[in-house]
Protein backbone atom coordinates (compact mmCIF):
# COMPACT_ATOMS: atom_id res chain seq x y z
CA UNK A 1 0.00 0.00 0.00
CA UNK A 2 1.44 3.15 -0.65
CA UNK A 3 1.33 6.93 1.15
CA UNK A 4 -1.10 7.58 -2.33
CA UNK A 5 -3.67 4.94 -1.03
CA UNK A 6 -3.83 6.21 2.13
CA UNK A 7 -4.17 10.22 1.09
CA UNK A 8 -7.02 8.99 -1.08
CA UNK A 9 -8.64 7.01 1.72
CA UNK A 10 -8.90 10.38 3.57
CA UNK A 11 -10.33 12.02 0.46
CA UNK A 12 -7.12 14.58 1.14
CA UNK A 13 -5.70 16.69 -1.93
CA UNK A 14 -2.14 18.06 -1.06
CA UNK A 15 -1.57 21.46 -0.54
CA UNK A 16 2.14 22.96 -1.37
CA UNK A 17 2.32 26.30 0.34
CA UNK A 18 0.72 24.18 3.50
CA UNK A 19 3.42 21.62 3.23
CA UNK A 20 6.26 24.19 3.25
CA UNK A 21 4.77 25.47 5.84
CA UNK A 22 4.95 22.24 7.91
CA UNK A 23 8.64 21.22 6.63
CA UNK A 24 10.21 24.84 7.75
CA UNK A 25 8.05 25.03 11.11
CA UNK A 26 9.38 21.13 11.71
CA UNK A 27 13.03 22.38 10.76
CA UNK A 28 13.62 25.95 12.04
CA UNK A 29 10.02 26.57 13.93
CA UNK A 30 9.09 29.10 11.47
CA UNK A 31 8.21 29.93 8.16
CA UNK A 32 7.94 32.88 5.74
CA UNK A 33 5.73 33.04 3.09
CA UNK A 34 4.92 35.61 0.29
CA UNK A 35 1.96 34.34 -1.62
CA UNK A 36 -0.52 32.68 1.55
CA UNK A 37 -2.98 35.61 0.01
CA UNK A 38 -3.59 36.12 -3.56
CA UNK A 39 -2.57 40.18 -4.45
CA UNK A 40 -6.19 41.13 -4.41
CA UNK A 41 -7.07 39.72 -1.25
CA UNK A 42 -4.29 41.31 0.69
CA UNK A 43 -5.95 44.69 -0.77
CA UNK A 44 -9.21 43.53 0.48
CA UNK A 45 -7.63 43.71 4.05
CA UNK A 46 -5.58 46.35 4.05
CA UNK A 47 -8.82 48.49 2.69
CA UNK A 48 -10.72 47.14 5.63
CA UNK A 49 -7.93 47.83 8.28
CA UNK A 50 -7.25 50.98 6.98
CA UNK A 51 -11.50 51.38 6.95
CA UNK A 52 -11.18 50.84 10.77
CA UNK A 53 -8.57 52.85 11.96
CA UNK A 54 -10.59 56.33 10.46
CA UNK A 55 -13.81 55.07 12.21
CA UNK A 56 -10.94 55.49 15.15
CA UNK A 57 -11.49 51.48 16.49
CA UNK A 58 -8.26 50.92 17.05
CA UNK A 59 -6.95 50.70 20.66
CA UNK A 60 -3.45 51.14 22.35
CA UNK A 61 -2.28 47.48 22.72
CA UNK A 62 -1.89 46.29 26.49
CA UNK A 63 0.75 43.69 27.76
CA UNK A 64 -1.25 42.71 30.82
CA UNK A 65 -3.75 44.59 33.28
CA UNK A 66 -0.85 45.35 36.02
CA UNK A 67 1.45 46.98 33.72
CA UNK A 68 1.27 50.98 33.70
CA UNK A 69 0.58 53.15 30.47
CA UNK A 70 4.17 54.40 31.05
CA UNK A 71 6.03 50.79 30.86
CA UNK A 72 3.81 49.64 28.18
CA UNK A 73 4.78 52.43 25.74
CA UNK A 74 8.10 51.50 26.83
CA UNK A 75 7.50 48.22 25.21
CA UNK A 76 5.58 48.16 22.73
CA UNK A 77 3.62 51.39 20.52
CA UNK A 78 1.31 49.63 18.38
CA UNK A 79 -2.52 49.79 17.84
CA UNK A 80 -4.83 47.12 17.53
CA UNK A 81 -8.22 46.45 16.40
CA UNK A 82 -9.55 42.14 17.48
CA UNK A 83 -11.33 40.65 14.74
CA UNK A 84 -14.91 39.20 15.82
CA UNK A 85 -14.89 35.79 13.52
CA UNK A 86 -18.64 36.22 14.39
CA UNK A 87 -18.59 39.99 12.51
CA UNK A 88 -16.53 39.32 9.69
CA UNK A 89 -16.74 41.67 6.74
CA UNK A 90 -16.01 40.98 3.18
CA UNK A 91 -11.66 40.81 3.38
CA UNK A 92 -12.19 39.21 7.09
CA UNK A 93 -14.37 36.41 5.56
CA UNK A 94 -11.40 35.64 2.84
CA UNK A 95 -8.70 35.84 5.69
CA UNK A 96 -10.46 33.22 7.66
CA UNK A 97 -11.78 31.21 5.17
CA UNK A 98 -7.86 30.67 4.28
CA UNK A 99 -7.20 30.39 8.35
CA UNK A 100 -9.60 27.81 8.42
CA UNK A 101 -8.37 25.65 5.49
CA UNK A 102 -4.60 26.15 7.29
CA UNK A 103 -6.39 25.13 10.51
CA UNK A 104 -8.06 22.06 9.38
CA UNK A 105 -4.67 20.78 7.29
CA UNK A 106 -2.63 20.99 10.51
CA UNK A 107 -4.60 19.18 12.70
CA UNK A 108 -5.34 16.74 9.96
CA UNK A 109 -1.69 15.97 9.06
CA UNK A 110 0.09 17.13 12.83
CA UNK A 111 -2.09 16.34 15.46
CA UNK A 112 -1.80 19.90 16.31
CA UNK A 113 -4.84 20.10 17.90
CA UNK A 114 -5.76 23.61 17.02
CA UNK A 115 -9.05 24.63 18.81
CA UNK A 116 -9.12 28.24 19.25
CA UNK A 117 -8.10 31.25 17.23
CA UNK A 118 -7.38 35.03 17.74
CA UNK A 119 -6.47 37.61 15.34
CA UNK A 120 -5.81 41.35 15.39
CA UNK A 121 -5.38 44.43 13.00
CA UNK A 122 -2.20 45.97 14.01
CA UNK A 123 -1.01 49.64 13.37
CA UNK A 124 2.84 50.82 14.29
CA UNK A 125 2.92 54.61 13.76
CA UNK A 126 5.95 55.82 13.10
CA UNK A 127 8.79 55.85 15.80
CA UNK A 128 6.89 52.54 17.42
CA UNK A 129 8.24 49.21 18.26
CA UNK A 130 8.00 46.54 19.80
CA UNK A 131 10.80 45.26 21.90
CA UNK A 132 12.04 41.05 22.17
CA UNK A 133 9.44 39.55 23.75
CA UNK A 134 7.85 35.70 23.53
CA UNK A 135 3.89 35.49 22.98
CA UNK A 136 2.93 33.21 25.61
CA UNK A 137 4.33 35.93 28.26
CA UNK A 138 0.78 36.61 29.23
CA UNK A 139 0.24 33.56 31.32
CA UNK A 140 -1.63 31.93 28.63
CA UNK A 141 0.28 29.18 27.28
CA UNK A 142 -2.10 27.68 24.86
CA UNK A 143 -1.02 29.68 21.69
CA UNK A 144 0.70 27.81 20.00
CA UNK A 145 1.75 29.16 16.37
CA UNK A 146 1.94 32.95 15.99
CA UNK A 147 0.63 34.10 12.75
CA UNK A 148 1.62 37.52 10.99
CA UNK A 149 1.06 39.17 7.37
CA UNK A 150 1.84 42.23 6.79
CA UNK A 151 -0.33 44.96 5.07
CA UNK A 152 1.61 47.72 4.30
CA UNK A 153 1.43 49.60 0.97
CA UNK A 154 3.08 47.87 -2.41
CA UNK A 155 5.24 50.46 -2.05
CA UNK A 156 6.72 50.04 1.32
CA UNK A 157 10.05 51.08 1.34
CA UNK A 158 12.59 48.59 3.21
CA UNK A 159 13.86 52.04 4.94
CA UNK A 160 11.00 52.28 6.79
CA UNK A 161 12.55 49.98 9.35
CA UNK A 162 9.78 47.52 11.54
CA UNK A 163 11.63 44.63 10.49
CA UNK A 164 10.52 41.75 12.67
CA UNK A 165 13.22 39.85 13.88
CA UNK A 166 13.58 36.41 15.08
CA UNK A 167 15.94 35.61 17.62
CA UNK A 168 16.85 31.47 16.82
CA UNK A 169 18.77 29.07 19.18
CA UNK A 170 20.90 26.87 17.29
CA UNK A 171 22.86 24.63 19.21
CA UNK A 172 23.58 27.17 22.48
CA UNK A 173 24.36 29.57 19.93
CA UNK A 174 22.00 32.91 18.91
CA UNK A 175 21.27 33.65 15.85
CA UNK A 176 19.31 36.27 14.24
CA UNK A 177 16.58 36.60 11.15
CA UNK A 178 15.55 39.58 10.11
CA UNK A 179 12.21 39.89 7.94
CA UNK A 180 11.15 42.78 5.94
CA UNK A 181 7.47 43.75 6.57
CA UNK A 182 6.88 43.53 2.33
CA UNK A 183 3.44 43.41 1.73
CA UNK A 184 1.16 40.30 1.31
CA UNK A 185 4.02 38.62 3.29
CA UNK A 186 3.34 36.07 6.62
CA UNK A 187 5.13 34.95 8.96
CA UNK A 188 4.25 31.74 11.15
CA UNK A 189 6.34 30.51 13.74
CA UNK A 190 5.97 28.95 16.78
CA UNK A 191 4.34 31.14 19.81
CA UNK A 192 6.13 29.14 22.79
CA UNK A 193 9.67 28.98 21.55
CA UNK A 194 11.03 31.82 19.20
CA UNK A 195 11.75 35.52 20.85
CA UNK A 196 11.10 38.26 18.57
CA UNK A 197 11.00 41.61 18.33
CA UNK A 198 9.36 44.72 15.89
CA UNK A 199 12.46 47.14 15.06
CA UNK A 200 11.12 50.90 15.38
CA UNK A 201 9.44 51.94 12.50
CA UNK A 202 11.34 54.72 11.16
CA UNK A 203 8.68 56.44 8.38
CA UNK A 204 5.33 55.80 7.39
CA UNK A 205 3.26 53.49 9.11
CA UNK A 206 3.40 49.58 9.58
CA UNK A 207 -0.10 47.44 9.21
CA UNK A 208 -0.72 43.91 9.74
CA UNK A 209 -2.79 41.41 10.64
CA UNK A 210 -1.76 39.53 13.39
CA UNK A 211 -2.78 36.36 15.44
CA UNK A 212 -2.59 33.20 17.29
CA UNK A 213 -3.41 29.20 16.41
CA UNK A 214 -4.28 27.51 19.97
CA UNK A 215 -4.89 24.78 21.83
CA UNK A 216 -7.17 23.32 24.37
O1 LIG B 1 4.12 42.46 13.60
C1 LIG B 1 5.03 41.65 13.78
O2 LIG B 1 5.91 41.44 12.95
C2 LIG B 1 5.05 40.88 15.08
C3 LIG B 1 4.08 41.38 16.11
C4 LIG B 1 4.24 40.70 17.44
O3 LIG B 1 5.27 40.21 17.78
C5 LIG B 1 3.07 40.58 18.34
O4 LIG B 1 2.04 41.24 18.11
O5 LIG B 1 3.17 39.82 19.32
FE1 LIG C 1 4.93 38.81 19.30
Amino acid sequence: MTDNYLYEQLDFDQNPIFEKIIDDLLKDKYSIIDSFFDPSGVDLLRSSLLEKYEKDKFKKAAIGNRVNESIIQSIRGDFIFWINENKTNKAENYFFNKINTLVSYLNRTCFLGILYKEFHYAIYPEGTFYKRHIDTFMNDDRRKLSFVCYLNDLDWDPNNGGELVLYLQDNDKETCKTILPLPGRVVIFESQIIEHEVKPVTASERLSITGWLKTR
